[in-house]
């Protein structure tokens, strides 16, 4: 359910502080953008310039205690900021899911794959365990994944990353959420499961109409995949504009000098390579 204006997220003047002996230090200042069914939203910028803290905050992780979160942020036409935590963690996967950089630090060391994977979704749609086993195992599947009978009976530190990061994929994939934020989920990876990762994502947007938020330093990476892109810098969104027009005619300088860099440093992945069959 999206809003008057189509929207599924819409994010308007999130700022974030953190608390500190010295006062309150500003991580995110006035960051506002939408997103539509289907579409992808690339977000670039250095390193410590705010996008993980923008997600962390869309998706309520950030440490209540220690950090302030204003603004609103809409999900469905839903306010999320300051929701209660338990109404949160109902959200939370199943109308927007978030797939990280390093996959590992999603699951716990101590419960099998598919044990996690059919409590995950039993959680989320009241399904019985062989019920929820199967739709597990059609998902592994899915994405490509051999023998996924097997592969739920391992332990995560049993799989490598790329795996890993293909069932995170396949649990967004049971759950089709509205939104899903991919931060940097290519950049532990080498280059055939980048291309494998980024193939399931262009999937799930285009068979669920889920929205994506792709967070990334890899350039070619977001000129492949979003329809849109933002530049943040030191907290803010200094530039937004459409993929073509933000590649061809980048208008602050420091879009500018980002594009400039791709050129004349080694990129992660030329982009030539990553075109999405
Ligand atoms: N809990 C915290 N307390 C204090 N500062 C924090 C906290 N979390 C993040 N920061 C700071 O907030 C800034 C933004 O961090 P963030 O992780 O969002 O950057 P980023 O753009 O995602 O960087 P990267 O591309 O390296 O992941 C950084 O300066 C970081 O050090």
């Amino acid at each position: 359910m999206s809003d008057k204006q189509g929207h599924v997220l819409q994010v308007s003047c999130l700022h974030v502080k953190v608390k500190t002996a010295h006062g309150h230090l500003s991580l995110v200042k006035g960051v506002e953008f939408a997103l539509k069914p289907g579409r992808v939203l690339g977000f670039v910028g250095e390193s410590g310039s705010g996008k993980s803290v923008t997600s962390l905050s869309i998706l309520q992780l950030l440490d209540r205690k220690s950090t302030v979160v204003e603004g609103s942020i809409q999900l469905n036409g839903r306010e999320l900021n300051g929701l209660h935590a338990e109404e949160m963690r109902r959200i939370r996967g199943k109308e927007i899911a978030l797939i990280m950089q390093n996959p590992m630090n999603a699951f716990s060391p101590v419960f099998t794959i598919g044990d996690q994977f059919v409590e995950t979704i039993r959680t989320h749609t009241g399904f019985g365990k062989k019920q929820a086993a199967e739709l597990a195992a059609d998902a592994l599947h899915d994405v490509n994944l051999p023998d996924p009978a097997a592969l739920m009976r391992r332990y995560p530190f049993e799989l490598s990353g790329g795996m890993l990061q293909r069932v995170m994929i396949a649990n967004a994939m049971c759950l089709q959420p509205s939104v899903l934020i991919a931060d940097e989920p290519t950049t532990a990876l080498d280059a055939a499961n980048q291309l494998q990762v980024l193939r399931q994502l262009e999937r799930i947007r285009s068979d669920y109409g889920t929205a994506i938020l792709l967070i990334s330093h890899d350039l070619g990476v977001i000129s492949e995949m979003a329809d849109e892109v933002a530049v943040m810098q030191q907290g803010r969104i200094v530039e937004k504009a459409d993929v073509f027009e933000l590649f061809d005619h980048p208008q602050h300088a420091y879009t500018k000098m980002l594009l400039d860099d791709r050129l004349t440093l080694p990129i992660h992945q030329p982009a030539q390579e990553l075109v999405l069959s």
